[in-house]
């Protein structure tokens, strides 16, 4: 590819061919606890676990999902900033995962990242200019040229190619992230990663920097993989999304297919979350309950489903739904202690006020209820999880669906059970 030109704007971008491909990426932080832990591998951090996914060229794939499931973890490994514990990340023909050395210094030309906070990512003792010019003389590029290409940057980016000679901190907020748009477009790249890059900026200065961030990528040909925990960012900037929980992928979308016809329970939970400006129209809160399990042991098979309101019923049992409903929230709520006992009569009437169901799961959720009116809490959450919980399929094996789009023509995936041929059709797709 050529970096000759100071000028030059799009290569002719090959629209919908892949430029990125992610294959059962994974990223695990050993926590380090001697030898013997290293060995038995038992506390490690599964930070990114089994992602895949494609980019296309000239798309922008947004990343969403909770603080802490890891996105950023999964886009550092994708650049290679982190190594990946197992997995390949294809970008144009070449594995960047057995990349080392020059040729990974080379690649990495073509892939840049931004960073959420403008601040700290600019050295306060440079000035703008030779800020932007940084990485091109880090790869040897546009020399003789540099000074008249990061003015041309800083031009394209919004600002204004005198303010060259100025230092970060005489710009603000919205302006200083622009200048580390200009330093990610400095040597020419393809894919640029942006992790968070309008989080720290005021909502009017956030959808102006985003409307640049897309005139860029049109003028430049750019490729983005654009990180947000906010989904109506996510919704502006992104072509197709892909929704993260606890260091996997649960969907992925056509943007408005995945706002307009959500297909995981977590996805609808985070949609359902958004506040709305006008609390009159409703905008549940709190409809994510329970808390992230540790990624250090995540639940087996949806890792979703120690919080999902839609956790498929043990086949085993034949419970109609009306009774693995009360069963689900008697197990939920004694396995996170959310409710006072007042006496069997207002536990009966709370969670099974049309009595318990019959045969075997019946007398599980009587013995549960005795343990509890004995005050033993841990009996009884052990022997509903253990016989009810971990029975779900959603326990037992790892979901991976693909569904019907309603809306674009692009794949919709949803890792989730409830598409399961047996489970879609029955009363638990109600
Ligand atoms: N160097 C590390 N060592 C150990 N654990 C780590 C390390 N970096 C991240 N983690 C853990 O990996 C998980 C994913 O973190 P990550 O920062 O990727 O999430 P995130 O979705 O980007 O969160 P945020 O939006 O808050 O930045 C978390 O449990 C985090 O504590």
């Amino acid at each position: 590819m050529s970096k000759g030109m100071v000028t030059e704007s799009s290569e002719e971008v090959n629209f919908g061919e892949t430029l990125l491909r992610v294959e059962g990426l994974t990223k695990y932080f050993s926590q380090g606890s001697g030898f013997i832990g290293n060995l038995l591998n038992d506390d490690e951090v599964k930070a990114v676990d089994d992602v895949t996914f494609n980019i296309a060229k000239g798309e922008t794939l947004g990343l969403v999902g909770e603080s802490g499931c890891g996105k950023s973890t999964l886009a550092r490994t994708v650049l290679r900033l982190l190594e990946p514990t197992d997995g390949a990340v294809w970008f144009k023909d070449d594995n960047l995962a057995e990349m080392s050395g020059e040729e990974l210094r080379t690649m990495r030309e073509d892939m840049q990242m931004i960073f959420q906070d403008p601040q700290s990512s600019l050295d306060p003792r440079m000035k703008v200019g030779p800020i932007v010019e940084e990485p091109m003389k880090a790869h040897g590029l546009y020399k003789g040229q540099r000074e008249e290409r990061a003015r041309m940057l800083l031009e394209k980016v919004g600002l204004d190619p005198q303010h060259y000679n100025r230092y970060p901190h005489q710009f603000s907020g919205g302006q200083r992230q622009r200048v580390n748009l200009a330093r990610a477009l400095a040597v020419n790249p393809d894919f640029i990663v942006c992790d968070e890059p309008t989080s720290a900026l005021d909502a009017s200065i956030q959808a102006q920097v985003l409307n640049t961030m897309r005139d860029l990528q049109d003028e430049f040909g750019l490729t983005y993989l654009f990180i947000s925990h906010d989904l109506s960012v996510i919704r502006h900037i992104s072509d197709r999304v892909a929704v993260m929980y606890l260091g996997q992928l649960v969907e992925l979308a056509e943007t408005e297919e995945l706002f307009e016809n959500p297909q995981h329970p977590y996805t609808n939970a985070l949609l359902q979350s958004i506040p709305v400006p006008d609390p009159r129209h409703g905008g549940q809160r709190g409809v994510l309950e329970g808390d992230v399990p540790s990624p250090i042991d995540p639940p087996s098979g949806c890792r979703f489903r120690t919080r999902c309101p839609r956790l498929i019923a043990p086949e085993k049992y034949d419970l109609t739904l009306e009774e693995w409903d009360d069963i689900k929230a008697f197990m939920r709520e004694t396995e996170r202690r959310t409710f006072e006992l007042d006496g069997e009569a207002s536990l009966r009437q709370e969670f099974f006020p049309n009595g318990t169901p019959d045969g075997e799961a019946g007398s599980l959720v009587e013995t549960s209820i005795d343990d509890v009116l004995n005050d033993d809490w841990d009996a009884a959450e052990e022997r509903l999880t253990e016989s009810f919980a971990e029975q779900s399929i959603c326990a037992q094996e790892i979901p991976e669906y693909e569904v019907e789009s309603e809306h674009g023509n692009d794949i919709h995936i949803a890792a989730c059970h409830l598409h399961h041929d047996d489970i879609s059709g029955s009363a638990n797709a109600d």
